[in-house]
């Protein structure tokens, strides 16, 4: 589609999704510190009160936007609208924009986004829709959620990560499903969201006309439900955390309950550690790092976001509760 002005003129927009927990941030990560002379700006979005995404995404120069409360794709889109308004506003300053979506986003009315409004569509060229996969849970995902589904199909690359935890034959199995749901899409493996930049960024344009033939109601306001039984739950205390007490806590809720917890993460005060912690879990798969000292004016306070199905607010308040030191 070629659209007065020229698209050079435009600034381009990936957008990156895929379900909870596939990777997104990681590769976002990946993408910020790598070596390639360009400036990023960032908008993240993210389910639940709490905002942790925001401490998980790298210190780089990029400036990074939270959007909290809500879904990009419903009730924040006027919010990233005034977002990209804004950004226009200073356009020289960066060469390009990431939006990295919830993992329970559909990328149908974001990318719609790109072509609805007409303010957005005059500055900004959407690049490509890049969904990460999780190459270990995603066959039962797509059992469960019609949102990863439409995350693979809408998808201009596929991103299959986490292959560090599935064999060859696990990997080829996955492929194959994705290509059966976007025959379409380059599939490219990564560990760690270790992507080659040239397969995620400058793909030369979503493709509207291939999107239109498939969804015809695309540039209409589309019908857009989430899954009812999933929900969050954020969870925060000032009183400082005991290490031992709340590995032992998680470990156990997370052991028992972990097919229904789809993801956990957290920003915690450990007592007697200078460093915030990242705590971070996909099921019952768990893992943390120090990621440097609390930043000036900033409440020393733990933060911890529960993504979920039967999700039990008093219990896991108690039990988040039950780890403060004594
Ligand atoms: N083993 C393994 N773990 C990974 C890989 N990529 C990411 N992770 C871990 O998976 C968890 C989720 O990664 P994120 O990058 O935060 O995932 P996300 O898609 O941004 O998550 P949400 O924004 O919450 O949906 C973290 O604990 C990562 O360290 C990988 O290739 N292999």
């Amino acid at each position: 589609m070629s659209d007065s002005p020229t698209s050079d003129a435009l600034v381009p927009v990936t957008v990156l999704t895929g379900f909870l927990g596939a990777g997104k941030t990681t590769m976002l990560n990946h993408i910020l510190t790598a070596q390639h002379g360009r400036k990023y700006a960032v908008v993240v979005n993210e389910y639940g009160e709490l905002g942790i995404d925001n401490d998980l995404v790298v210190d780089t120069d990029e400036e990074v936007f939270e959007m909290n409360n809500g879904c990009i794709c419903c009730t924040v889109r006027g919010d990233l609208i005034r977002i990209l308004t804004s950004l226009m506003k200073r356009r020289g300053k960066f060469d390009g924009i990431i939006i990295e979506t919830t993992g329970l986003a559909d990328p149908a009315p974001v990318a719609q986004t790109f072509f609805a409004d007409e303010d957005v569509r005059s500055k900004t060229r959407l690049d490509a829709v890049v969904t990460v996969i999780d190459a270990m849970n995603i066959e039962q995902t797509l059992k469960e959620s019609p949102e990863a589904h439409q995350q693979v199909a809408f998808a201009d690359v596929l991103i299959l990560n986490k292959t560090d935890l599935a064999d060859e034959a696990q990997l080829e199995a996955v492929e194959k499903t994705l290509k059966s749901i976007n025959s379409i899409a380059p599939v490219h493996r990564t560990k760690k969201g270790n992507v080659k930049l040239t397969d995620v960024l400058d793909q030369g344009g979503f493709d509207l006309e291939r999107v239109l033939k498939n969804m015809p109601e695309f540039l209409e306001h589309p019908e857009h439900k989430h899954e009812a039984d999933i929900s969050s739950v954020s969870l925060s205390l000032k009183t400082p955390l005991d290490a031992n007490k709340f590995q032992l806590w998680i470990s156990a809720l997370l052991q028992e309950k972990g097919a229904d917890m789809l993801r956990t993460k957290g920003i915690l005060n450990f007592e007697g550690q200078p460093d915030r912690f990242a705590f971070q879990a996909v099921h019952m798969m768990a893992d943390g790092d120090s990621i440097g000292p609390w930043k000036e004016n900033e409440p020393r306070e733990s933060r911890l976001v529960f993504i979920g199905r039967n999700l039990n607010r008093p219990q896991l308040r108690r039990g988040f509760e039950s780890c403060a030191i004594a």
